[in-house]
């Protein structure tokens, strides 16, 4: 049957096809002897996000992005990198630039020699490399550093060019495995701007850090590992809505706790404010509630949560 004969049949337009992921794991497990390092992991990574993944030390975040990029093998579970899995992933590695621990450079070339070397290397790029390579470096912030040695790089400009490195062609997917290590505020913000311009060109990105300040302020997505399991994963903006609390101004902050809590939500004073955290209580139901007590109220104000408390609440409720 054909699309216009469907059509005909159902009598309306055909559901759009889903887009496809730029990666998608199902029931990833990695153990490294006794040490389970992922846990069975589901996850998707939607085509165009820019997805944080933040966990703790340890909690398998390296791991999953190198099964992601075909560097590690699972132990268990399903790898699917933009579209292809099993013997035909490899396929789709000129499309994925990444910057996993430590790029092994030469230390005796210069960062633009080793550059040209992994230019080289591209499958996408043939004839003169020196244009691209000098762009990748400009892009970065490496140009006036570019001719000397990579063996007196700080370890700040040996990531700058690792993610040179990764830049090098575009791509459909960017993995930077903890790309702001060892970067000055500068750098840091040199990276946020990188990704800001890969997300721009609806690239999509990877990205592991430890800086939740800086995931909040470049990613779309977060996924939150612990002890090799997904806590949580989804769209950051949802998720800090829903973590969302009330702050409100009475003229009884203690009364408005009392008569608050005696309704099961969970409030407590900051200060002079009196705060209820994210959950079954909306204002209205909130000044009801304090209308019915006799206490004024003068404010209240829904206050979106940060990563920050988001990544707090959910590590330690796991803990
Ligand atoms: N090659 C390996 N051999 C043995 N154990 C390993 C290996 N790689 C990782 N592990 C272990 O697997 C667990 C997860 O490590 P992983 O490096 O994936 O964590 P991470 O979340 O990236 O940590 P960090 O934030 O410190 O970089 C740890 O217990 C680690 O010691």
């Amino acid at each position: 049957m054909t699309a216009t004969q469907h059509e005909a049949l159902v009598g309306k337009d055909l559901p759009d096809e889903a887009p496809v992921p730029a990666a998608r794991v199902r029931g990833v497990r990695k153990t490294f002897g006794k040490v389970v390092a992922v846990d069975g992991i589901d996850l998707e990574i939607p085509a165009g996000a820019v997805l944080g993944m933040l966990g703790p030390n340890g909690s398998g975040k390296t791991t999953l992005i190198r099964m992601l990029l075909g560097l590690t093998r699972p132990s268990a579970g399903h790898v699917e990198l933009l579209g292809r899995s099993g013997d035909e992933l490899p396929a789709s590695l000129p499309d994925v630039g990444a910057l996993v621990e430590g790029p092994g450079f030469h230390p005796f070339l210069s960062g633009r020699d080793n550059l040209l070397r992994v230019a080289a290397c591209e499958p996408r790029l043939d004839g003169d490399l020196r244009g691209p390579v000098d762009a990748a470096l400009e892009r970065v912030g490496l140009a006036d550093a570019a001719r000397r040695r990579f063996r007196g790089y700080s370890l700040g400009m040996k990531q700058r060019l690792g993610l040179a490195g990764a830049l090098l062609v575009p791509r459909k997917l960017v993995v930077l495995d903890e790309p702001t290590n060892g970067l000055d505020p500068a750098g840091t913000r040199d990276v946020r701007r990188v990704v800001a311009e890969l997300h721009d060109a609806g690239t999509t990105v990877v990205l592991s850090s430890h800086l939740l300040a800086e995931v909040e302020a470049v990613c779309t997505h977060v996924a939150v590992l612990q002890r090799g399991s997904l806590l949580v994963s989804g769209e950051l903006a949802t998720l800090l809505d829903h973590d969302a609390e009330l702050v409100v101004t009475t003229d009884d902050p203690a009364g408005a706790v009392t008569a608050l809590r005696a309704t099961g939500a969970g409030a407590y004073l900051r200060e002079t404010a009196v705060v209820v955290p994210g959950g079954p209580l909306e204002p209205p139901d909130v000044v009801a509630t304090l209308v019915r007590a006799g206490i004024g109220v003068w404010e209240v104000q829904r206050r979106r949560a940060h990563l920050e408390e988001l990544f707090a609440r959910l590590t330690e409720e796991d803990s």
